[in-house]
């Protein structure tokens, strides 16, 4: 069978990009292997993990696009076009069938940007994949780790969690593939559940995108 090609979006530290790196091509993620690592932000450590791990990179910043006078959706159809071109390079073949070649999946582990549906309809439906600190429906978008902890202090959760689901125009609301409740303890402190909510991750993660690509 085919080895299935992925491609990784980051913005920082690159600790769930760590998890696929490990487990890549092994029985955690069967026939699978990261061919390209795309960061929104320059200074990403993940972007040194992926070098790290002989896997290719490159960042593309929305700063530099709007310093640029470019739209944030000229950013979008920008960043997906090179995603695919470096992509198609990395990738190899006669030409025909490299420019016709796409990820078999493209994984978000910690991006920060909120891509919009130029971005999104230049890969197959279904084909990306977001892991969120939190349960479906509950503290979607950004700083959702801090928003649960407040929530919790608040008296209004006794548990937070992690999911990963596929990518839609409208933000964490895509097909859940997984998701794990995790307990908020009274002797938590925010870095405790950071912690706690980052060592799941990096389980569901490698769980989930297995998931997606059926290996
Ligand atoms: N169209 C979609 N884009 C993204 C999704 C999604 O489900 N649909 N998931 C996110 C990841 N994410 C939460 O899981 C998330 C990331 C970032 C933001 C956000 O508010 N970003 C701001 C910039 C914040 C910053 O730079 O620190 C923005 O894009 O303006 C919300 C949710 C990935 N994208
Ligand atoms: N809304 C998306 C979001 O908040 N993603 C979160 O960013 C962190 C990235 O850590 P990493 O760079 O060490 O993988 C992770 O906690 C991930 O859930």
């Amino acid at each position: 069978m085919a080895v299935k090609n992925i491609v990784v979006l980051i913005s920082g530290n690159g600790s769930n990009l760590q998890a696929l790196i490990d487990a890549q091509n092994t029985p955690a993620l069967p026939n699978t292997k990261i061919v390209l690592v795309v960061s929104n932000r320059v200074s990403a450590f993940g972007l040194t993990r992926a070098t790290q791990a002989g896997i290719p990179t490159f960042s593309m910043s929305l700063k530099a696009h709007k310093d640029a006078g470019k739209t944030r959706s000229e950013y979008d159809v920008d960043l997906a076009t090179a995603i695919l071109a470096r992509f198609q390079e990395i990738v190899g073949g006669p030409a025909a069938t490299a420019a016709a070649a796409v990820p078999d999946l493209v994984v978000l582990a910690g991006f920060m940007h909120i891509v919009s549906p130029e971005f999104l309809m230049r890969f197959p439906p279904g084909g990306l994949v977001n892991l969120h600190p939190a349960l479906p429906g509950e503290f979607d978008g950004a700083h959702a780790i801090d928003r649960a902890f407040a929530a919790f202090g608040e008296g209004k959760i006794k548990r937070t969690g992690v999911m990963v689901h596929r990518v839609i125009a409208e933000v964490d609301r895509g097909e859940v593939l997984l998701t794990e409740e995790i307990p908020i303890l009274p002797t938590d402190t925010l870095s405790s559940l950071e912690d706690r909510i980052h060592a799941i991750e990096h389980g569901i993660i490698v769980r989930g995108v297995k998931l997606a690509l059926g290996v």
